[in-house]
């Protein structure tokens, strides 16, 4: 799969040249570069998306409706029994295809919900990706995204839900299956480019959705993603600390909200183009992170990528739950070479940011129930 510019869809004509017979969507990983996890607590994030991975479904036109599987991330396919056993001890049992199944009960429920009608005609679904497998960059949700987005235009249906709409049901089709998530992956991959996101509790409730409001990606200074074969389930990640936070824990709440305010002032700091305080408030994120959850339930492995990059002096923290990192080399060039032979030294991948352009077409904005959203 190559990238197609800031265009995430690809729709083929029929023979006659006329209905669109199939409908292929991308969703790009995401990096969550302040705030998270206080998404998921009623809290804030800067977030964006990135070209350097992606993840695409393709829907076609069928006579029976089909969800397939992937040949090797779905793991019906193995060289050998024990490299099943191998994949399944990393892995874990699931693949795509449970994302593929609850995005279809979400978003017919809620366009049922809605009185919104949905012809009869059936399809194919199927997806592939190159994200990083469950390292904290979204993948889930991307595969999540792109289907929604299939759907969206298979019953022609994309003016009659609004995008602000869009992440809590593609977060519903997740939390459906059980996965602990917050909504800034899916905004990030709803709108594209650079977002400030604003989760504050009384919106939360009033509206249903939180504030979200796209920045101009010129404000981000060059970022590096490092990332290591490390799967973990982030659900399983998130869900002591959910559950500790839910019970009123004292240390959690205040430490959320102290994730969150950094975002104030982080979205000044891009503003101002005052990367040294950048630097500060992503290290003093990841700390923050690290003392809520716990090394052990982090990894060795994942705190070890961000003390690499700390030792060059490099700021540094988690792209999402664990298995990638954002780190920013305020020094300059000289930084980012020392970074990256440190990385190569530790066996861990390194790659320059590539962001994505806003990725809302004409439809999608005039959904929106107010341009600032
Ligand atoms: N690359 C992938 N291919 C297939 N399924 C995936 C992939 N990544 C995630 N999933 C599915 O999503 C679930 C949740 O993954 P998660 O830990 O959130 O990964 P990520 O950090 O990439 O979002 C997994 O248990 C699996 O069912
Ligand atoms: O912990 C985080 O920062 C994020 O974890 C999840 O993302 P993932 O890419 O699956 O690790 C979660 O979905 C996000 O809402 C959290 O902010
Ligand atoms: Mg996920």
């Amino acid at each position: 799969m190559e990238p197609n510019g800031s265009s995430p869809s690809l729709t083929k004509a029929d023979e006659n040249g006329s209905a669109p017979a199939i409908i292929e969507h991308k969703a790009f990983a995401r990096i969550g570069l302040l705030g998270n996890p206080s998404d998921g607590y009623y809290g804030r994030t800067i977030s964006l998306n990135i070209e350097n991975f992606w993840a695409s479904v393709r829907l076609e036109p069928s006579s029976d409706l089909l969800i397939l599987s992937h040949p090797t991330h779905d793991l019906v396919k193995s060289a050998s029994l024990s490299q099943l056993v191998n994949r399944l001890e990393n892995e874990g049992y699931y693949g795509g295809v449970r994302l593929l199944l609850a995005t279809c009960k979400v978003f017919t429920n809620y366009c049922k919900e809605q009185g919104i009608h949905l012809h009869n005609n059936n399809f194919s679904l199927s997806y592939d990706t190159n994200i990083p497998r469950q390292t904290g960059l979204s993948g889930s949700s991307a595969i999540v995204c792109a289907a929604f987005s299939c759907l969206l235009d298979f019953y022609k249906v994309r003016d009659k839900i609004a995008v602000e709409i869009r992440p809590q049901l593609i977060l519903n089709a997740e939390k459906d299956l059980g996965i602990v998530a917050g909504l800034q992956d899916r905004v990030a991959q709803v709108y594209g480019g650079l977002l400030y996101m604003d989760f504050n509790k009384e919106c939360m409730d009033k509206l249903g959705h939180g504030i979200y409001t796209q920045l101009d990606t010129s404000l981000i200074p060059p970022l590096h993603l490092i990332y290591a074969e490390n799967p973990s389930d982030s659900g399983k990640v998130h869900s002591p600390v959910r559950q500790r936070w839910l019970d009123g824990d004292k240390f959690i709440i205040s430490s959320m909200e102290e994730v969150a305010n950094l975002v104030l002032e982080g979205k000044t700091t891009l503003l101002e183009k005052d990367y040294a305080k950048l630097a500060t408030l992503m290290n003093r994120n990841f700390d923050l992170r690290r003392q809520m959850f716990g090394d052990a339930a982090l990894g060795a492995l994942n705190i070890e990528m961000v003390e690499v990059a700390r030792r060059v002096g490099a700021a540094s923290k988690f792209t999402g739950s664990g298995g990638a990192v954002v780190a920013f080399c305020p020094d300059g060039p000289s930084q980012v070479d020392a970074l990256t032979d440190a990385c190569k030294k530790a066996g861990f991948s390194i790659v320059p940011v590539k962001v994505v352009p806003s990725l809302l077409n004409e439809i999608d904005i005039r959904t929106q129930s107010s341009k600032v959203a």
